[in-house]
């Protein structure tokens, strides 16, 4: 087991939303705490649990915001960290709106302090906070006019606290996401790597979407990815700030505020929790140490 993990159980939780699956690690009370190869080996979909990400719950005041409800660390697959995970934070959201007995939460991520609330529909939302745009903080290796990548089109690129690089295309359906994705995800210009999205338009108000993920790959869904696909389009003027994105697992609701509102995104839809476990000891025994 790696040296720094403690013998302790360590239970999960494994949820979705849309088909975006999560391990989640509730951290606050102590136990193992999460290292990459933790990560890599329970996101092994053959030897481990599998999932998207690990979305590992810790203290607000380990993230420097006591007052919040709990703070977030995402993992993905990979074992490399996100700034943000849009669905992870619904799903987390939903486990502290019961545990809170309140109408709304406060998540403390690297993208700053998200709030969480339960819709009267029953879909959970999450105010995603505000895109950046500049190249800066996408982040680009570079400033650039025209994000010049090896496929046609001008694509946009947005961080929601993490990477994303969205072209907008014909047809979605039509994309070679598993060839295109890990060549757009790995180009020089985006040193942090990039979540790539490909989006069509539906109607005025309704978008598709596909989703090849940073360190995960193909995914069902991807919040933060249907945020910066609406910020995109509403730049773009093929849609306006308010939209359904329609992915391969199901629709998100998404509606990018004005600056006088805040200029958060919403994002709203389902989550489920699918069951809860504790890892097997010789799981964690044979993990391999950290590098
Ligand atoms: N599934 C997520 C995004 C997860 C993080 C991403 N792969 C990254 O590395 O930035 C979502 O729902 O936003």
């Amino acid at each position: 087991m790696a040296k720094d993990a403690s013998s302790a159980p360590l239970r999960f939780r494994k949820m979705h939303g849309l088909g975006n699956d999560f391990v989640v690690i509730d951290a606050r009370a102590g136990g193992p705490r999460v290292t990459p190869s933790l990560a890599r080996a329970l996101g092994d979909r053959h030897r481990g649990v599998g999932f998207d990400q690990l979305a590992e719950i810790v203290t607000g005041a380990e993230l420097g915001d006591p007052e919040a409800d709990a703070g977030l660390i995402f993992w993905n697959a990979d074992g490399s960290t996100a700034g943000a995970c849009g669905n992870a934070t619904r799903c987390v959201a939903s486990l502290l709106l019961a545990e809170t007995g309140r109408g709304a939460v406060a998540i403390r991520t690297e993208h700053g302090r998200l709030t969480g609330r339960l819709r009267e529909d029953g879909l959970i939302e999450v105010n995603m906070g505000a895109p950046a745009l500049d190249w800066a903080s996408v982040p680009l290796a570079r400033e650039v006019d025209t994000l010049a990548l090896p496929l046609p089109g001008a694509p946009a690129a947005v961080s929601m606290g993490n990477p994303h690089c969205v072209f907008v295309v014909e047809d979605a359906e039509a994309v070679d996401l598993t060839a295109r994705g890990p060549e757009i995800e790995r180009h020089p210009l985006f040193p942090q790597r990039t979540n790539v999205e490909f989006i069509s338009l539906i109607a005025p108000d309704r978008l598709r979407l596909r989703v090849w993920e940073r360190g995960a790959g193909v995914t069902l869904a991807c919040g933060s990815g249907a945020c910066a696909a609406v910020v995109a389009a509403a730049r773009l003027g093929v849609t306006g700030r308010r939209a359904v994105v329609e992915l391969d697992g199901g629709a998100l609701e998404i509606e990018w505020l004005p600056e006088d509102q805040g200029g958060g995104v919403l994002m709203a839809g389902p989550v489920a929790t699918v069951f809860e476990a504790e890892l097997s000891p010789a799981f964690l025994d044979a993990l391999p140490a950290e590098a």
